[in-house]
């Protein structure tokens, strides 16, 4: 047996809010697959531990590639590229949700592909199911041999179950029984088809490029291909696209759709485009609704990079006062680094994030960041700042106080990790042991989102369960497991 092996992750990147996964697929255009190695590229925010595309070519039928690590260093060789032809494709980003975690299982990683009697049919899943653990125990109880341990491979035997005479249809079958979120790129011989969960809680994009179409689950997949935007997949839509065109359908019941805030806050990239909005927009207003909601006297903003960058910038602009780069980022620092000696992580090592200390020195600092989960990050930086010589430091954080975990398809901490489900906020404050600390309001998020009146509290226009413990679709295998809901949710 291999044994595991020791990565660990940055002293700043500890077991917080991990991204979730990006999903592309394009149809239509010669070496489709090289398309979607960049696509994938532009996507590898969404998910670093491994990648995967697979292609099909009427002569050399599917071919597949699954690697661990990033895009670049895999997806960019022409002998590996070579051996994925023709006009359609699909691939994947992963960060797990499920199954075996971090880069030990090359089965788990997407996309995954199987063999039906009606032709072959691969799948990338952007999200995670809810009820994946109840349906592999009964598909397993009724003969399936499951090859992984990913949820996603529960909607291949289900469809493999399915009496429907093709796979668009077997697709169809098998989603109305899995629970949760799901956004998906799939392929058949001719067809490339995009699905969004009832709800969309994972987002959906539609391109069009030359002759041919993509899908991939951010805009900015599209800007590095020059293909044009087109529309979002809708909540509860499916689209079947060959080369005659797209045709839609709505497979599922109607539901209110309840899109992941967090995608605006922290996990798309701030040159994507959200239904209509700029990602980055969106955040420099969650910085000027935190500068109206909880103002505070100071000499410069500093954003913690690079997620806290906009939100920062939009602090600066309503406040006034001048915003400066305090923290620097080293670019080459990848997600993950290797295991250090003891004695060298004991000296400190500063591997992401580093004070630009002459510009700090005799300051009082506003530092702003997306998030806070287990406080690690903010912790660090604030010695950091002090260490430097700041005056004084105040955190403002562009986003309400994360107090849940995430059971559609973000990576989260155990509630009793996360900071802010154990402690109030003034006794943040004194463990961060910071001069002020303040959280945007979920109604200063939503109107920052484009939703003028706030929060619709009794039918909320989002996700936003890690902040509020509503979850818009019942985590039941977590509740099996022992997870508590909130007690009026
Ligand atoms: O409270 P913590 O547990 O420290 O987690 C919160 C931090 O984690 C994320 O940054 P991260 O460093 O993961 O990535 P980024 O470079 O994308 O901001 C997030 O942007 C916060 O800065
Ligand atoms: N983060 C994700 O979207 C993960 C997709 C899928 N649940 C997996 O674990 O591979
Ligand atoms: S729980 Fe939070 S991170 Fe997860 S989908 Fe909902 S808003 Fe997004
Ligand atoms: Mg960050």
């Amino acid at each position: 047996m291999t044994e595991t092996p020791r990565f660990l992750s940055d002293p700043f990147d500890d077991d917080k809010l991990k991204e979730e996964c990006g999903i592309f697929g394009i149809t239509g255009v010669a070496e489709a697959a090289n398309f979607v190695a960049l696509g994938l590229h532009a996507l590898q925010h969404r998910g670093q531990e491994a990648g995967g595309i697979v292609s099909y070519d009427p002569e050399a039928g599917f071919q597949s590639a699954r690697r661990f690590g990033y895009v670049r260093d895999n997806f960019t060789k022409a002998s590996l590229m070579e051996t994925l032809p023709g006009a359609l494709s699909i691939g994947h980003v992963r960060y797990s949700t499920s199954g075996s975690k971090g880069n030990t299982a090359i089965r788990d990683v997407q996309p995954l592909f199987a063999e039906f009697a009606m032709g072959g049919c691969a799948i990338a899943h952007n999200g995670n199911l809810t009820n994946a653990e109840q349906l592999k125990a009964e598909l397993i109880e009724r003969g399936s041999i499951f090859q992984s341990s990913s949820d996603t491979e529960c909607i291949i035997h289900l469809m493999a179950r399915s009496i429907q005479s093709n796979i668009p249809e077997r697709i169809k079958d098998a989603l109305r029984r899995v629970e949760g979120a799901f956004s998906l790129v799939a392929m058949t011989r001719s067809k490339l088809i995009g699905v969004r969960d009832p709800r969309g809680v994972r987002p959906l994009m539609l391109a069009k490029i030359g002759d041919g179409y993509a899908l991939a689950s951010e805009t900015c997949a599209f800007d590095i291909i020059g293909a044009e935007f087109m529309r979002e997949i809708e909540p509860g839509e499916m689209v079947i696209i060959t080369p005659d065109g797209i045709e839609s359908f709505y497979p599922f019941e109607k539901t209110q759709s309840r899109f992941c805030i967090f995608e605006h806050v922290y996990f798309s990239r701030p040159d994507s485009v959200i239904s209509g909005r700029s990602v980055y927009e969106t955040r420099r207003q969650i910085g000027m609704e935190l500068a109206r909601e909880a103002p505070v006297d100071a000499d410069l903003v500093c954003p913690v990079p690079d997620s806290g960058t906009p939100a920062a910038i939009g602090f600066s602009q309503e406040s006034g006062i001048p915003y400066a780069m305090g923290i620097i980022r080293n670019s080459y620092m990848g997600r993950t680094f290797i295991e250090p000696t003891e004695h060298i992580r004991n000296m400190g090592v500063r591997l992401k994030l580093n004070v630009n200390r002459a510009i700090i020195k005799d300051k009082r600092v506003i530092l702003v960041d997306d998030s806070v989960v287990r406080g690690t990050t903010s912790r660090k930086i604030k010695e950091m700042i002090l260490d430097a010589g700041a005056k004084e430091v105040h955190f403002r954080i562009a986003s309400p106080p994360t107090m849940w975990p995430c059971f559609y398809g973000v990576d989260t901490p155990a509630r009793e990790q996360l900071l802010a489900s154990t402690m109030s906020e003034e006794e943040m404050r004194v463990h961060l042991g910071v001069a002020s600390l303040k959280f945007v309001s979920l109604d200063g998020l939503y109107r920052a989102c484009g939703e003028d009146n706030g929060r619709n509290v009794l039918d909320p226009q989002y996700c936003d369960a890690c902040f509020s413990g509503e979850y818009p679709v019942r985590p039941s295998d977590m509740i099996e497991r022992g997870f508590q809901m909130r007690k009026s949710a």
